[in-house]
C-alpha cells in the first residue's frame, strides 16, 4: 500500500503554512518527518489524513483518493495517533481501544468476539493488558498515548500516521512504541523530534523547513551536519552510535 501526497499546499488565515509539499511512502515503508518547531510538519500530516482541508494537492493510498473519500471509508485502511489526546468524557481503557473498531462495524453494531479478541492484542502488544479497566482520563500522557497507539492498532490500519508519537514517552517507550510501530510491517508517515530515533527506525526522511520540503532521502543523506544546522540552526557533528550502529549526533549552539 503506497502513499502518495503531491502538492500539498495548506493556508490558513492569509498565511501559507504548506507551499506545495509532496510526500511519498513506498510500500511498508517507515518514513519520518523531521523539521523544527512550527515548520508545518503537523499542519502537513492533517491535510493528509483529512483533518486541515489543503488548498490544493492530492491524496492517494493505491487507489483511494483520500481526500474524497467518507471518513469510513479513510478509517477503514488508515489510521492515526495524533499530538493531543485529551477528551473530556471518561471510558476506560478497554473501551477507549475497542473504540478503533469502529469504523469496521455497522451503525449501533454490539462488539463481535473477534473485536475483543482484536482489542486483547492490541492491548496486549502495546503493554497495556493490566490496564484494561482503569479509567483512561486518569492515565499519565504517556499512558493516554499507548491507548491511543493501541486504538489505531484495533483498527488493523494498512497505514498509518503518527504526529510525534514518544512526545511524552520515556526512553524505555519510546523503542517500545517505535518498534512495536516497525513490527506491524505496515507503510508508516511518523512526524519525529529525535533524530537518533528517527535514523534508526525510518527507511526514509523528509525534512521540512519554513513549510517547504528542504531535503528527503535515507537518513544517511539528510541526516548530514550541514543540513542539520541549515534546518535546526545549530551547530552538529554526526558519528557513529558504536553500539547501535545508527547515526548519532553531537549539537552545540
Ligand atoms: N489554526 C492555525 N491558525 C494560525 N496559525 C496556525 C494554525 N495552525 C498552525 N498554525 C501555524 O502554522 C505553523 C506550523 O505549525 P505546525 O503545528 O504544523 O508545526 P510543527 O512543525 O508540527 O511544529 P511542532 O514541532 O512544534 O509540533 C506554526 O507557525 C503555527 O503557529
Amino acid at each position: 500500500m503506497e502513499l502518495t501526497a503531491a502538492g500539498m499546499e495548506v493556508r490558513i488565515g492569509r498565511k501559507t503554512i504548506v507551499h506545495g509539499a509532496s510526500v511519498r511512502v513506498k510500500d511498508k515503508q517507515f518514513v519520518g518527518l523531521i523539521g523544527p518547531n512550527g515548520c508545518g510538519k503537523s499542519t502537513l500530516l492533517k491535510s493528509i489524513y483529512k483533518s486541515l482541508v489543503p488548498t490544493s494537492g492530492s491524496v492517494m493510498l493505491d487507489d483511494l483518493n483520500i481526500l474524497k473519500s467518507s471518513e469510513k471509508k479513510v478509517s477503514q485502511k488508515m489510521g492515526v495517533v495524533g499530538q493531543f489526546n485529551e477528551m473530556h468524557f471518561d471510558l476506560t481503557v478497554e473501551q477507549m481501544v475497542m473504540l478503533g473498531r469502529t469504523p469496521h462495524k455497522k451503525m449501533l453494531e454490539a462488539d463481535r468476539p473477534k473485536d475483543r479478541e482484536i482489542v486483547e492484542d492490541a492491548l496486549r502488544i502495546t503493554n497495556l493488558t493490566e490496564y484494561k479497566e482503569r479509567s483512561y482520563l486518569s492515565l499519565s500522557g504517556g499512558e493516554k498515548q499507548r491507548v491511543v497507539l493501541a486504538r489505531t492498532i484495533a483498527q488493523q490500519p494498512e497505514f498509518m500516521i503518527l504526529d510525534e508519537p514518544t512526545n511524552h514517552l520515556d526512553i524505555r517507550y519510546q523503542i517500545e512504541i517505535l518498534s512495536c510501530v516497525k513490527n506491524l510491517g505496515i507503510g508508516v508517515l511518523a512526524a519525529l523530534h529525535d533524530l537518533e530515533m528517527a535514523a534508526h527506525y525510518c527507511d526514509y526522511l523528509y525534512a521540512v523547513k519554513n513549510g517547504v520540503v528542504y531535503a528527503h532521502g535515507t537518513p544517511e543523506d539528510v541526516l548530514t551536519p550541514e543540513n542539520i544546522e541549515d534546518i535546526y540552526e545549530v551547530k552538529c557533528t554526526t558519528y557513529r552510535n558504536p553500539i547501535t550502529g545508527s547515526l548519532g549526533f553531537a549539537y552545540s549552539l
